[in-house]
């Protein structure tokens, strides 16, 4: 995470911009800039409902839409907090846990098929110039899948596949987002809230909870989310592995820029011709002329 001006000579917009590409999600307590880089992490956010969650997921949604190198898959089991960008994503899954359960397996064996990969290349992650797609997975609440819906054997077969994700993910290209409105132990064990390279603790109702998102004793050293006012909707506190948690208030987009961005990404992705096998010599266009 950094607060300064982006480190390139400025961020690219549009069709240009890549999932390599630092993301920014909102501005710190200075007015300055806060920039996250997704590809080899990990984001976490948490907080009681209306604090602001989907706010940071779905913009960081409109960075993944708007990156060329960049696939969707979005699991929400309301629908409406990323339903938005379904025309954008290779896959949208609803509340339904064996679409979700289906679609973690498939990641997984995209996930090892890419370790396959580099391992047979003598390398240890993927990088920009391999042109492979970073797929970003939002998840959009992770309770809902581990502890709502389906039977404990498909929670657990849920929770499960995601710690692998979440685990493995990142150096094959496959960060994973999540949120969740109940940071307790029971939905994020210490043990996956670390994995987590990122983590957003939006307003919490006891230091308790602050600190399970953000990590142990963070809120006894004065970094709590309980700080924050239940009408400052947006604002959080982000850690990156390593540091200390800075506030930030986190960019929000309204339903209409949603709309506008992703029908403009849902276009920039549209599925384009296959150029033919065999060159038509009797056309003289510009790539054959060139
Ligand atoms: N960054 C922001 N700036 C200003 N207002 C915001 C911001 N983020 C959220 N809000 C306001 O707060 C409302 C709730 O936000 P959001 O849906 O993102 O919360 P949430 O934490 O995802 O809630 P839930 O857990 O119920 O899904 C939004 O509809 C919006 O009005």
């Amino acid at each position: 995470m950094t607060t300064t001006p982006a480190p390139t000579s400025g961020v690219p917009v549009g069709p240009g911009l890549s999932m390599f590409d630092p993301i920014f999600v909102g501005i710190d307590e200075f007015g300055h800039p806060v920039y996250i880089t997704l590809a080899y992490r990990n984001l976490l956010a948490g907080g009681e409902p209306g604090g602001g969650k989907s706010g940071l997921l779905n913009t960081i949604a409109a960075h993944a839409a708007l990156s060329v190198d960049s696939r969707l898959v979005l699991l929400d089991g309301k629908l409406v907090e990323l339903g938005q960008w379904e025309d954008c994503a290779d896959a949208f899954i609803g509340p339904d846990i064996t679409a979700a359960l289906d679609i973690l397996r498939r990641l997984q064996l995209v996930m090892n098929n890419r370790y396959a990969w580099l391992r047979a290349h003598g390398r240890r992650k993927v990088t920009a110039a391999d042109g492979l797609s970073v797929i970003t997975v939002l998840v959009d609440e992770i309770a809902y899948y581990s502890a709502t819906v389906g039977s404990k054997q498909e929670q657990e077969e849920f929770v499960a596949l995601l710690r692998d994700l979440v685990a493995r993910g990142r150096a094959a290209g496959i960060p994973v987002v999540a949120a969740t409105q109940r940071p307790s132990f029971d939905i994020i064990p210490t043990s996956l809230r670390d994995l987590f390279g990122y983590r957003a603790a939006f307003r919490c109702t006891t230091p308790n909870t602050s600190n399970i998102v953000l990590g142990h004793g963070w809120a006894e050293q004065g970094y709590s989310a309980t700080d924050i006012a239940p009408a400052n909707q947006g604002a959080a506190y982000l850690i990156a592995e390593g540091g200390t948690p800075k506030r930030i208030k986190v960019a929000y987009l309204t339903d209409a820029q949603i709309a506008g961005i992703a029908d403009y990404a849902a276009w920039i992705r549209r599925p384009r011709p296959l150029p033919a096998l065999i060159p038509d010599l009797t056309r003289v266009d510009f790539e054959v002329a060139a």
